[in-house]
């Protein structure tokens, strides 16, 4: 029996502003492979997707911000609406809607059976955001660990199966955390790609070598702007800017509501300058990047290309991620029709994955069974070689 929800003001707030600046294109959900799909249960049609915040700082981009920060102040609700919403009306309801949703984004744990009968016969590729699906979110970055049960549960994952992790994260700062060599790392929203260090049965000599960086280009540029924006941001009590590398962040987690207008206005003036830059927003924080096309949609082709399986039709990607940049992945597998997309969420979102996790607890549970799975799997014929 799965926990009841309430949705909590954080994600309101921050789903609200969203809905005011995306881009209200049509989009279609679909449980993947939508035409051949085993799963017993099909993902609801969405009216509308919200695609990813994209604030060029160019052009319109003033005018869209201004609507952010509006959006924004509309969205924070006061003491006495966070009250409200925890009521038990607003509860019940919220249950009530959440429990849709997941009928139409069901549990990866209550359709495991359908997700490994799907990907009979083809090779799971495993692409796994870092932040908010293998380590809970926490206030401060520099904190975010991993714990040594999920290490050692992605270890067995990268045992079984070629396995990368794709975050928005500086590349040396994931691995610093995950510690694992035998994985595939794509850093500052994939932007920062590296194969493992470390020989697997998965990684052949020739993957040692793979190494991406589309945007080097931009790096003194991000550079120019971290400083700048050290130094503004320090008029804004608990803000913090992250160097990503090839990205920067500007977190807002700690920073009071009544001055996220502000953060943004001095974001805002400070990339005013830079019209190759664009913003997008992640959980509390916004997203610095060069506005090439590349995202972790396209870090996971590129992995799957350097994996020489690129246009096999026996792959079976998944990709596990929380985070509206995670988003360009799952667009990707739909578009792909192929594999699995899954939402690390426990509240109601509008998403192109398929299927739902509700914490990295159960993104935890999700990967040992899908190891134990495998492992039974290659049980008799282990027992069979033996016997020759
Ligand atoms: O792609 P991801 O691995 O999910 O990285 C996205 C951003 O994650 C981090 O920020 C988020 O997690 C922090 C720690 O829990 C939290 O304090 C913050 O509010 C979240 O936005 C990371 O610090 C960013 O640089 C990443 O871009």
């Amino acid at each position: 029996m799965r926990k009841q929800s309430v949705i909590v003001p954080e994600e309101l707030a921050v789903t609200t502003l969203m809905a005011v600046v995306a881009d209200p294109a049509a989009h279609h959900s679909a449980l993947l492979p939508p035409r051949s799909s085993a799963f017993g249960v099909r993902c609801a049609r969405y009216k509308r997707f919200l695609s990813q915040l994209d604030m060029g700082s160019g052009g319109g981009g003033g005018a869209r911000i201004s609507a952010w920060v509006d959006s924004m102040r509309a969205s924070s609700p006061t003491h006495v609406k966070a009250a409200a919403m925890l009521s038990a009306s607003f509860a019940a309801s919220h249950d009530e809607d959440y429990n849709k949703w997941v009928k139409q984004h069901p549990s990866a744990l209550t359709v495991f059976e359908d997700i490994v009968a799907a990907s009979k016969g083809k090779q799971i590729v495993m692409f796994l955001d870092y932040d908010g699906t293998l380590s809970p979110i926490v206030d401060d970055p520099d904190r975010a660990f991993i714990s040594n049960a999920m290490r050692e549960t992605v270890r067995d994952v990268a045992r079984h199966f070629p396995t990368a992790i794709v975050s928005g994260r500086r590349r040396d700062k994931v691995f610093s955390f995950v510690r694992l060599r035998e994985l595939y790392y794509a850093g500052s929203h994939g932007m920062d790609i590296k194969g493992p260090t470390k020989r697997t049965k998965h990684t052949k000599a020739k993957t040692k070598a793979v190494m991406f960086q589309p945007a080097t280009e931009f790096l003194p540029m991000i550079d120019e702007v971290y400083k700048a924006l050290m130094e503004k941001t320090k008029l804004i009590p608990g803000s913090r800017v992250e160097n990503n590398t090839f990205s920067l962040s500007v977190h807002f987690r700690c920073v009071d509501e009544k001055a996220w207008s502000s953060l943004a206005e001095l974001v805002r003036s400070v990339l005013k300058r830079y019209p190759k830059l664009r913003l997008t927003l992640g959980r509390k924080v916004l997203e610095i990047r060069p506005s090439i096309k590349w995202d972790k949609g396209k870090a996971l082709e590129f992995l799957l290309a350097s994996l020489g399986l690129a246009d096999s039709g026996n792959v079976f990607p998944v990709y596990i991620g929380d985070d509206r940049t995670d988003e360009d992945a799952f667009r990707v597998l739909h578009g792909r029709r192929q594999g699995l997309g899954i939402l690390v969420s426990g509240v109601i979102r509008e998403t192109s994955a398929c299927c739902s996790l509700r914490q990295p607890a159960e993104v935890q549970e999700f990967l040992r069974w899908l190891v134990e799975w495998k492992r039974s799997a290659s049980l008799p014929r282990r027992t069979e070689a033996r016997k020759k």
